[in-house]
């Protein structure tokens, strides 16, 4: 891992696959090579975000796949190896002790496949963490969760997979932790399955667009999407 400046702040932490395995449940609507790509475009959208958020005390990426590696680079991301691939529940956590021994005081989980996120968005996410313990925003349609904050950057274990959203906030406030939830339209729309191409939701995810378009990806068709997820436990 390279070095991070220690620093009492907040880092971003973003969990990537390696790119070959990305969004294995679009196969049956793309390509191998066009998930591949969908996955890097949605990683760019997520990383130029969060290099315009000065607020933030460092960008890390924690991967296995060099390819990845040499994107977190341009932005000037720091790269945490995951060393065994093990999903992103202990990537997570491996990110989690890295950050923590770096002394920052909280990490901000961003998965890379939320291209529709903003920077005020993180801006708001950063605020809130900055008075409690936990910040959670889930995902807008899938019970899952988006944005997940944790201060300090170990004070809880990431609980991520099938309604995770749910399951983080019962966690949380069963450990008596201060629990934000904070809904946010941009990082709230993750692309997981083929609806998520085709809705919209303001928010730049200019790589990703411009992928989906060149794809032809980007016509909404008359398609019902997942089925909604209440908000609260
Ligand atoms: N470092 C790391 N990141 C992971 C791992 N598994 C998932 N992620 C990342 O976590 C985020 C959410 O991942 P998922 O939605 O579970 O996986 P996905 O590749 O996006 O989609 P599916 O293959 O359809 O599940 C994405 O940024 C993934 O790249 C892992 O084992 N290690
Ligand atoms: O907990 C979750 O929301 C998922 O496991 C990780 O995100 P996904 O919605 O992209 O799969």
């Amino acid at each position: 891992m390279a070095t991070i400046a220690a620093a009492s702040k907040i880092c971003a932490l973003v969990p990537v696959k390696r790119l070959g395995w990305a969004k294995s449940r679009l196969a049956p609507h793309l390509t191998t090579g066009e998930r591949n790509c969908l996955a890097e475009a949605m990683l760019r959208d997520v990383l130029d975000v969060l290099s315009k958020v000065p607020q933030l005390g460092g960008i890390a990426v924690i991967t296995s796949d060099t390819a990845v590696a040499s994107i977190a680079n341009d932005y000037n991301a720091v790269v945490i190896d995951d060393l065994d691939d093990a999903g992103i529940n202990n990537a997570v956590r491996r990110g989690q002790r890295a950050l923590a021994a770096e002394g920052y005081a909280g990490v901000l989980v961003i998965p890379g496949d939320i291209p529709f996120l903003s920077a005020q968005e993180i801006e708001l996410a950063l605020s809130a963490l900055a008075d409690c313990n936990v910040v959670i925003t889930p995902a807008n349609r899938d019970g899952g969760t988006n944005l997940l904050g944790f201060s300090p950057p170990h004070v809880m274990d990431p609980s991520f997979g099938l309604h995770s959203f749910r399951r983080h906030l019962a966690i949380a406030r069963a450990m008596g932790l201060e629990v934000v939830v904070l809904p946010l339209e941009g990082a709230g729309h993750d692309i997981d399955v083929p609806a998520d191409l085709w809705s919209d939701t303001d928010g730049p995810a200019i790589q990703t667009r411009r992928l989906l378009a060149r794809l032809g990806k980007d016509v909404p068709p008359a398609c019902p999407g997942p089925t909604q997820e209440p908000l609260s436990p």
